[in-house]
């Protein structure tokens, strides 16, 4: 029997147990919510696609109960405040940090042995917490990110090259900002074709900065930051992980000496599988490539020095 634990059932929690469900990714999800009702009333809706859409997994939702998550296999945390337009993610940091913190302590109180996915924005800071405040082995702590703007990069990419998003390759490192995500457009591909032999360069700008501002631009466009895509690439973690697939995911992961960097959750290329991130993939960047990815370092650990100020840690 497999069990993960969506904690948050607002639009990225809800969307990435549905996801989750609809996939039979696991045998039970839990969705939990501070908000009385919210996560009983979204996990009942679900329950009743059941036979519409075919799925045997059994969705329950609970108020603050973290009793009923016991023994979860991983958990997935996205409580806490969206952005809404116009701010930065890095602005949610004094709300979000001490929530964050307290719904990792709760669900390892009850789940010992989970794996924890971090979603809440910013992320890579809070994994960060999670990571340090936790004691958890490092390899259970992981930050989706890349996940999300790997997908947004591939399909920026599908729509200038006119091809279907599932035949382009793309991967998106660094930072989970508006300005510290690094989209490795040299190593981007369309049926094997780098795509810079296919679209020019102002071209390749464009993709990379549209992909760099996705969640900004969606924002502006909904009034609330976005949830299919991140629900879904939350849920498209747990499944690499709970189905030992092994795949190569851009994830927020705490590095020690990895890419040059140390004492930081950051996104790069993970192997994962059921431990969780597993080992980390060096692209061998060049050199334009090492100094964005220090430039999106230096900001994370600007960013995560905010946690000393407002004693998070
Ligand atoms: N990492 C990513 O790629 C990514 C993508 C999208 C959103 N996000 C982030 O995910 C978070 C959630 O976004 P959303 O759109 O789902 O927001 P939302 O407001 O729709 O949902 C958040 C939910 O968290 C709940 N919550 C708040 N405090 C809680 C607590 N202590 N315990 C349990 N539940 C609690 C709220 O009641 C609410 O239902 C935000 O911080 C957002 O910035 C990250
Ligand atoms: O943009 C946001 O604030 C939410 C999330 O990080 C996203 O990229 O969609």
């Amino acid at each position: 029997m497999s069990k993960v634990t969506v904690v948050g059932a607002g639009n990225v929690g809800a969307t990435c147990a549905n996801v989750l469900a609809f996939n039979e990714v696991a045998d039970e999800v839990v969705l939990l919510d501070i908000k009385e009702g919210v996560a009983e009333g979204k996990a009942l809706d679900m329950m009743q696609t059941a036979t519409l859409l075919g799925f045997d997994t059994r969705i329950t939702g609970v108020t603050n109960d973290y009793t009923k998550t016991a023994g979860s296999d991983v958990v997935v945390i996205t409580s806490g405040i969206p952005r809404k337009p116009g701010m930065t993610r890095e602005e949610l940091i004094g709300v979000n940090a001490g929530i964050v913190k307290s719904v990792a302590a709760s669900v390892l109180a009850h789940s010992p042995n989970a794996i924890i996915i971090c979603v809440s924005n910013p992320m890579d800071t809070m994994t960060y917490l999670i990571q340090k405040t936790s004691g958890l082995p490092k390899n259970r702590v992981i930050g989706m990110g890349g996940a999300l703007d790997s997908s947004r990069f591939k399909c920026y990419l599908s729509k200038a090259l006119n091809a279907n998003p599932n035949e382009v390759e793309g991967v998106v490192i660094g930072g989970h900002g508006d300005t510290t995500m690094i989209p490795l457009t040299r190593l981007a591909t369309y049926k094997g074709l780098p795509v810079s032999q296919l679209l020019d360069a102002e071209t390749l700008e464009k993709v990379a900065a549209d992909t760099m501002v996705g969640g900004a631009t969606l924002t502006k466009l909904l009034g609330t930051s976005a949830w299919y895509a991140p629900g879904a690439a939350a849920a498209y973690v747990v499944e690499s992980i709970l189905h030992d697939q092994k795949k190569i995911v851009p994830c927020s992961v705490y590095l020690e000496g990895e890419y040059g960097q140390s004492d930081i959750c950051i996104g790069v290329p993970v192997v994962l599988g059921r431990t969780g991130w597993e080992k980390v993939v060096d692209f061998k960047l060049n050199d334009a490539e090492k100094e964005l990815f220090e430039k999106s370092a230096a900001a994370v650990h600007k960013t995560n020095s905010v946690l000393h100020e407002i004693k998070a840690l």
